[in-house]
């Protein structure tokens, strides 16, 4: 079981103590089995009972098992914390595009569901270890005892767990199953917090949904689990029968055909009667045992796969300075979604791992990414292998024809072909573009154009697949990327806010964020006192307003809007454009605005058209650019 192996990586020396701790506590166990046989036995027949080494014992039993006990229910919860700080750390340092396409619901339910599964698997090895050392403890006596009755009692045992076992393989499959479903069923949860608008407004939709998605997915989940638990219950009963009838044999059979004497019986019978109840203790904790494997084969699953294609905890980071001014540069700049949206990657293991670029792994030899960060001119990519390099794509004027896939699949099977990769997905590039310090550029262009790609490609979020991106002179790659990205503030159009200011070391804080809220006319909606804002619940232009007043605190080189305006008011819309983006270039930030407003175009110094992917113009709407604002 891949659980112990993860018990043992937290600390095989906690383990080990714990284990003889067992094994002593077991042992002192099964010597208390022969006392109470000394004082059962008749007059004259074996050791002499005496109540001091009982209560000896007793003691040796108690304190061994307590210690036992501590000793693993630490091991336990600090293996539950180290898992959740790796998951967590995981998630966060995984590469974005990764955990848009695992979708919300697939993390959450490893980090709840199956963090909760392993920890309830976890907490009950320590019983289990002191179970396993109380059995073990007891056949050895009954070996002492009599030899043909251990042999006998070990054989019906050995086949007893070889018919649970047949049991075990198919309620693990069950189990494997159900956790798929939990998968279903948060993403089902997570529709109703984030849809409960639209349920609530159509009946009819709310009763398919109800029906069909949340509990045709909770009546599943009920149904594996029963069917598991049967199967489990039938396969220990199997057991327990195979465990009586050789009670029987023995008892009916054996004795009186080997003539064994009373004494021995007795013996026989208290080491079977206390054996009984380790034994039970042990089955009963076998499921618990079964869904924390499952669940950690998932979040194996999970973590392999982030891992899989790069991780960016990875990524070097030496404390610099930001850039005080930031001319950013783009050069035959390239991306492709690996899929089409919302269709999941491939799962990772036998035949669903992320193909290896030609040249080999990462890592302690793990598939890697994607980049050929910086030993040619450009940075190439080859995603998962599954991409090649594209002449005359990279930089040159031959871009994709619009519509775009991606590229076809380096075996020549053609985008969904049957047993292939999936089709790859919107393809984005190239784009040439120069944002100067002070200057205010739009990015421009329909619906699913790319100028939300493009903006996370200028974050330093999405990294680059072809081509190249430089801040003043200085080309972004693997060594500086995590620094780049701390050049930026970007309000997206899917932002979320903190209500609390995290990273700042400011004193002046709480004073600097007021007078922005006031300054953006929602000072007094909400205020910041011990750097922490009394609300957050607020309209979508209001709670926009609060992420500018964070961005303003940042007060970074590089500022990014996306279509931040399209919630506001047209008097505070009319002020960000012709007030507070002047502001900014004026102040020396580079400026860039996604925006669908044709009426502030003449704001821009420069407009970048993108239609379905493909630059169409940078232009500039002036003569002399930021001529218009002075
Ligand atoms: N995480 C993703 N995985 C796969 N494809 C994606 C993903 N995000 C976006 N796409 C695809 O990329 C294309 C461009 O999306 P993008 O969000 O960049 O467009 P946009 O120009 O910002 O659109 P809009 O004006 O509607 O916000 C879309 O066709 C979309 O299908």
């Amino acid at each position: 079981m891949k659980l112990f192996g993860f018990l043992f990586s937290v600390s095989w020396a906690q383990i080990a103590a714990a284990v003889l701790m067992g094994l002593i506590g077991g042992g002192a166990n099964a010597y208390l089995v022969t006392q109470i046989n000394a004082a059962v036995a008749p007059p004259g027949v074996g050791a002499d009972p005496s109540w001091q080494r009982f209560v000896a014992t007793v003691a040796v039993v108690i304190a061994t098992g307590l210690a036992s006990q501590i000793l693993l229910i630490r091991l336990a919860q600090d293996a539950i914390y180290r898992l959740r700080a790796k998951l967590s750390a995981g998630v966060v340092s995984a590469p974005l595009e990764h955990l848009e396409r695992l979708g919300t619901h697939r993390l959450l339910a490893t980090l709840t569901e199956d963090v909760r599964s392993l920890s309830m698997a976890v907490s009950a090895i320590p019983s289990m270890c002191v179970d396993i050392a109380t059995i073990v403890g007891c056949l050895v006596y009954l070996a002492v005892l009599s030899a043909p009755l251990f042999a006998i009692q070990v054989g019906a045992t050995l086949i007893a767990i070889g018919v649970v076992e047949s049991f075990l393989t198919h309620v693990r499959g069950i189990f494997r199953g159900a956790r798929e479903r939990e998968d279903d069923l948060l993403g089902s949860f997570h529709s109703v917090s984030v849809g409960i608008k639209e349920l609530k407004g159509h009946r009819a939709r709310r009763r398919d949904f109800m029906d069909r998605r949340l509990l045709g997915a909770a009546a599943d989940l009920r149904d594996r689990n029963v069917e598991a638990g049967v199967k489990f219950s039938i396969g220990q009963n199997i057991g327990q029968v195979l465990q009586l009838g050789t009670m029987a044999l023995i008892l009916f059979g054996v004795a009186v055909w080997m003539d064994l004497p009373a004494e021995t019986m007795v013996g026989y019978v208290i080491v079977t009667t206390f054996l009984a109840m380790p034994m039970q203790n042990f089955m009963s904790r076998i499921p618990d045992l079964l869904r924390g494997d499952v669940a950690l084969a998932k979040i194996t699953t999970l973590e392999l796969s982030m891992e899989a294609l790069h991780d960016e905890e990875a990524l070097p980071y030496t404390e610099r300075p930001l850039a005080t001014s930031a001319r950013l540069e783009l050069a035959g700049l390239g991306y492709t979604y690996l899929t089409e949206p919302g269709v999941p990657g491939p799962p990772p293991g036998p035949g669903g791992e992320h193909r290896r670029p030609p040249d080999g792994g990462g890592r302690d030899g793990r598939p890697r990414p994607d980049v050929d960060w910086g030993t040619s001119g450009r940075a190439e990519t080859v995603p998962d292998g599954r991409l090649p390099a594209r002449p005359g794509r990279r930089g040159g004027p031959a871009g994709p024809p619009p519509g775009r896939q991606g590229p076809p699949p380096p075996d020549g099977r053609g985008p969904g072909a049957p047993g292939g990769p999936p089709p790859a997905g919107f393809h984005l590039g190239p784009v040439d573009a120069v944002f100067e310090p002070g200057r205010i550029t739009f990015i421009v262009g329909g619906n699913g154009s790319g100028k939300s790609t493009l903006a996370k490609l200028l974050t330093g979020l999405y990294v680059p697949q072809q081509g190249t991106i430089t801040l003043n002179g200085e080309r972004i790659d693997h060594g500086n990327i995590e620094w780049f990205r701390q050049n930026t503030s970007a309000i997206f159009t899917d932002f979320h806010l903190f209500d609390e200011y995290l990273g700042f070391d400011d004193p002046d804080l709480d004073d600097r964020a007021n007078r922005y809220l006031d300054m953006l006319a929602i000072g007094d909606k909400a205020r910041v006192l011990d750097g922490r804002l009394s609300t957050t619940a607020l309209s979508q232009g209001q709670r926009k307003r609060l992420a500018l007043v964070t961005a303003m605190l940042e007060d970074r080189p590089i500022y990014l809007f996306d279509e931040w305006a399209a919630d506001q008011e047209p008097r505070f819309r009319d002020r960000f454009y012709r007030e507070i983006l002047g502001d900014l270039a004026a102040r020396g930030k580079t400026v860039v605005v996604i925006t669908h407003d044709d009426r502030y175009f003449d704001v821009a110094d420069t407009l970048i058209r993108l239609d379905v992917g493909v630059q169409q113009s940078t232009a500039s709407p002036h003569a002399t650019p930021g001529e218009h604002r002075r």
